[in-house]
């Protein structure tokens, strides 16, 4: 891409992942923003180095570039900010389960955006997984297979299922038109259209496989760092590997419903006593 901006780009990984240095979100101009969202696209997450002084009204100027910004159903939120949920450590969020964020809606988030403000001396990484790659290493039965499921999403606080959502177990890109596995480990209960066992099965294989280190790269914060991530197209890890104290604020971006192929299937019926729902039973405690 041709531009004046003097951005230096190093990528993170040979998966995804790209870093800048010299954009400050504080006075992102258009051809700063032209130049993340296009290596969003490519890279599927754009690490902005050095971004000490981010004040919260740029952070959510930033978001409202790519959309709505979200007002999070459950997650603590800043003083002041609605938009801005805060990630702390002492607070129980540690985030240490493979997933896409807030995939239980109907309309899933397109992007996050993290701002690390505080970080333990040594460990709390974050990995992040392109799920182009993941789809595109499966066989073509088994992408033909896919293409023509749904997967329901759930998120339980307590007992109760509070939300709950189906969607394509491929997407379709919207900007790229690029397919994409989308199913994940913390909100994916089941594949409605196949029995309990072989639900349960298939889901752990491809949760399994996704998390294969080939289509991950890891990222080593540093204080101010922020994290803007393309949520139809990755899942990330928050690793608990420290002790301190560990600290985010983040706001998403409201998305689109997910498109994909008119699934093949009809649900199917379960005969009477057989065991089915809820499926699998480490779906989401809460979030
Ligand atoms: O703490 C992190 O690095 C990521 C937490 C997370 O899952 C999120 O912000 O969506
Ligand atoms: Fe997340």
């Amino acid at each position: 891409m041709t531009t004046s901006i003097a951005a230096e780009v190093r990528l993170v990984s040979g998966a995804l992942g790209a870093e800048v240095h010299g954009i400050d979100l504080n006075t992102l101009t258009d051809e700063g923003f032209a130049l993340i969202h296009d290596l969003l696209l490519k890279h599927q997450v754009v690490f902005l180095a050095g971004q000490t002084g981010l004040t919260p009204q740029a952070h959510v100027a930033f978001g409202r570039r790519f959309g709505e910004v979200e007002l999070h159903p459950y997650l603590p939120r800043l003083d002041g900010h609605p938009e801005i949920v805060v990630i702390d450590s002492a607070d129980g969020g540690k985030v240490d389960v493979w997933h896409t964020d807030m995939t239980f809606h109907q309309s899933p988030p397109i992007a996050s955006i993290l701002h690390l403000i505080q970080l333990p001396e040594v460990g709390g990484d974050t990995m992040w997984t392109n799920q182009y790659r993941v789809y595109e290493a499966l066989s073509a039965p088994m992408r033909d297979l896919l293409d023509g499921l749904t997967a329901i999403h759930v998120i339980r606080i307590g007992t109760e299922f509070t939300s709950r959502a189906e969607h394509p177990v491929v997407r379709v890109h919207p900007e790229t038109g690029r397919r994409s596995l989308y199913v994940n480990r913390l909100f994916t209960s089941h594949i409605p259209q196949l029995t309990r066992n072989e639900s349960d099965a298939l889901l752990e294989h491809l949760f399994t496989f996704s998390e294969s280190p080939q289509f991950t790269c890891r990222y080593r914060w540093r204080t101010g760092d922020v994290a803007v991530w393309d949520n139809r197209v990755t899942q990330h890890y928050a690793v608990n590997d420290y002790d301190g104290l560990r600290r985010g604020q983040r706001i998403t971006v409201l998305g689109d419903h997910p498109t994909g192929n008119e699934p093949r299937w009809e649900h199917y019926v379960p005969a009477p006593g057989e065991r089915y729902w809820p499926g699998r039973v480490n779906a989401v405690e809460s979030y």
